[in-house]
């Protein structure tokens, strides 16, 4: 009988599901929703946090600080070209994952970022075909009347969906500084798209938060996605569980590849432990960060990393963990004088903050409605650097593997497959219609430099003294030095911005790194002294790709994983070249066709085969790839033999 409740509690050890779900996060909600719609199927998600619903997740100005409560206790490896910093690893820890700890910004990249994932050999992973569900996972009301004439805030409603389950729209505040910042930025002649998300994400734009218009709190993958259909017979949630191992049912037979057919879980209040079965697919959606892990803990993944862990191996498969991108940044701080009465400070004074609860209670207005704020800039590299020719020279033409891990040395499908990236982010960071940094237009004297495409690539792997553990997680920023160059161009824009006469009010003073820095060298070595360089924007991405086996992928573009069967990734690991945006908008849309794809291929009974279907999916896709070029979709056609 189809289980009865969604209780986190609940037995499900032994028990076997259509499908398993790992990680009940922002995109194993999303998953999770459109795999029950279907009452002939079965789906559970195993889920390591806990349902929480307490106001620290609800209201809109604490998703500015971290929420570490509902986040992991993780830290990265010291980073050499950091000066050996530790860097916190962002991940959310609670049934919605990131969707309910992040800072709500809900913005989109530019069209040619999402064709850079076809032109990498990824099928129906262009723009055009992500536009359907960016639409199908929201719902946009725009910004008021008021805003709209004071602020001059622009939009375009028909890029955005109608009755989509995510709440995109605008906080019923803006701080009075934000008229001369943008002021600042339209004097500079950066491009200004009336809308983003039309896939025209470069210059400086308006963008929605992920929130409920009418009560102003956070719309989130738990409350959007799984409150709304949590009673659904078909569906169980289990919390506080976390899977260790994917279980197997390895052939007798040679050239045959294991099928997963379930997972093994640890309870987090008794440390019990039990197993569940999947009749379908075990989806894994626990992250860029503990899929890796998860996968390597269970076969699959680098040979040298698993054999030093004693690990057996079932698919030596190096992309596993490699890939890693994140938006490593430089946070600039300027001292600033006559800002508007009410500013980002203000409620640092407890008679205007009580004023401010008070008005958010009564009204949803004022500045408690507000995260991150709906201003951004995104600049192309010919925008923020007159070297810009010369940065895409020396990127062209630099060894890269000197500046990559190790391990891109011994495997040539992850070699090719840099390369390849390469080839692309040349052609990106020379384009007007790609940004390669993030300046993101606050009100104050914090001023974030975030760079969007780096060549540097970090790695995920488990500790072979403690596999169980938190997994290594190495950023390797700025690791290539093209990355640097192009972060202090950012920081020099940033000065000039800084000094514009629109600005001139502020009497703007550079606090850090300090203005008597000034070459690269000095810019950078002072930002590490002044602890002012971030490894990470909670962007974490690319640890298991989505691209050809020969170009070091892990998963093909029907986010099935090499080499196995019934095994899929439907999370931030199979972002294969990092868009220039905040991540979760996109990984809502990543989500939304994810469920389409596995919906469609498990429309039949269940397959006991596996090969056929695959061969068949893998027809369909070599026709409906026409468009690609040749060597790209015969790499496709290489899933045939997984
Ligand atoms: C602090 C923070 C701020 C951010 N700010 C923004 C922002 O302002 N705008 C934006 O667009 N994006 C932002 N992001 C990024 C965005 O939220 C993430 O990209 C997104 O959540 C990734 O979705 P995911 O499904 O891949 O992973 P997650 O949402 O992280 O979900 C993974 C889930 O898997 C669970 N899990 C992990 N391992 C296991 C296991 N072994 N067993 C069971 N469960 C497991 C985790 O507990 C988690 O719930 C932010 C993220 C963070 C953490």
């Amino acid at each position: 009988a189809p289980p009865q409740t969604n209780n986190g509690a609940q037995n499900i050890n032994e028990r076997t599901f259509d499908y398993v779900i790992v990680g009940g996060g922002l995109t194993g909600l999303v998953v999770a929703n459109r795999l029950s719609e279907d009452k002939d199927r079965t789906v559970l998600v195993i889920e390591n946090g806990y349902i929480n619903d307490d106001i620290s997740t609800q209201v809109p100005s604490f998703a500015n600080s971290i929420n570490s409560r509902l986040m992991y206790d993780i830290q990265s490896a010291p980073d050499a070209n950091t000066g050996g910093k530790i860097y916190p690893v962002y991940v959310g820890n609670v049934v919605g994952g990131g969707s309910v700890v992040n800072g709500m910004a809900f913005d989109r990249a530019s069209a040619a970022d999402y064709d850079a994932w076809a032109l990498l050999g990824n099928i129906g992973w262009d723009w055009n075909s992500l536009l359907p569900y960016f639409k199908k996972s929201t719902t946009f009301t725009p910004p008021t009347a008021s805003n709209v004439q004071e602020f001059g805030t622009t939009y375009d409603a028909s890029y955005y969906g109608t009755n989509g389950p995510i709440q995109a729209s605008f906080p019923n505040f803006e701080y009075q500084d934000t008229k001369n910042i943008w002021a600042a930025f339209k004097a500079a002649g950066v491009p200004l798209p009336k809308e983003h998300a039309a896939g025209t994400a470069v210059g400086a734009f308006w963008i929605p938060t992920s929130l409920e218009p009418k009560t102003q709190t956070r719309s989130s993958a738990k409350n959007a996605y799984y409150d709304p259909i949590k009673s659904r017979s078909n569906l169980v949630l289990s919390t506080g569980r976390k899977v260790n191992e994917i279980l197997f049912e390895e052939s007798q037979l040679p050239f045959v590849a294991p099928k997963a057919n379930g997972v093994r879980y640890v309870s987090r209040s008794d440390g019990s432990t039990g197993k569940v079965y999947a009749k379908r697919e075990v989806i894994l959606a626990a992250g860029a960060v503990f899929t890796p892990q998860l996968l390597q803990l269970s076969g699959i993944g680098p040979r040298d990393i698993l054999n030093a862990a004693s690990i057996k191996v079932k698919k030596d498969l190096s992309s596993v963990g490699a890939n890693m991108q994140d938006h490593p940044n430089a946070n600039l701080v300027f001292d600033l004088r006559n800002m508007a009465k009410v500013n980002v400070f203000s409620g640092q004074d407890p008679s205007y903050n009580a004023t401010a609860w008070s008005e958010y209670e009564t009204k949803r207005t004022g500045p408690i409605t507000q995260a991150h704020g709906s201003s951004l800039a995104f600049l192309s590299l010919n925008t923020l650097s007159t070297k810009a020719a010369q940065i895409v020279a020396t990127l062209t033409s630099q060894n890269i593997l000197s500046y990559l891990p190790a391990i891109y040395n011994r495997d040539q499908s992850l070699l090719r497959g840099i390369l390849k990236q390469r080839e692309i982010i040349a052609g990106l960071h020379a384009s007007l219609n790609a940004a390669v940094g993030e300046i993101p237009m606050a009100p104050f004297g914090l001023a974030i430099n975030s760079l969007q495409r780096p060549l540097s690539r970090g790695s995920i792997n488990i500790d072979p003294k403690n596999k169980n553990g938190n997994p290594i997680v190495q950023f390797n920023t700025f690791s290539n030095p093209v990355d640097r160059q192009i972060l202090v161009e950012m920081v020099r824009w940033t000065r000039k911005h800084w000094a514009r006469k629109e600005l001139a009010m502020y009497q703007p003073v550079e606090v850090s790194p300090g203005a008597q820095y000034q070459t690269d060298d000095e810019i950078i070595g002072a930002l590490i002294a002044q602890k002012g360089l971030g490894a990470s924007f909670a962007h974490m991405s690319g640890t298991c790709s989505m691209m050809p086996e020969l170009l070091g992928g892990c998963v093909g573009s029907d986010l099935a994983v090499y080499g196995v069967k019934q095994l899929s990734v439907v999370d931030a690991s199979i972002v294969p070249l990092i868009p220039a945006t905040h991540l979760q908008a996109t990984m809502y849309a990543v989500a939304e066709k994810a469920a389409d794809l596995i919906k469609a291929r498990n429309a039949g009974a269940v397959n006991t085969g596996g090969v056929v279907t695959n061969a068949v999916a893998g027809v369909t896709n070599a026709v409906a790839n026409t468009a690609n070029n040749v060597v790209t979709s015969v790499f496709s056609l290489f899933k045939w033999w997984r």
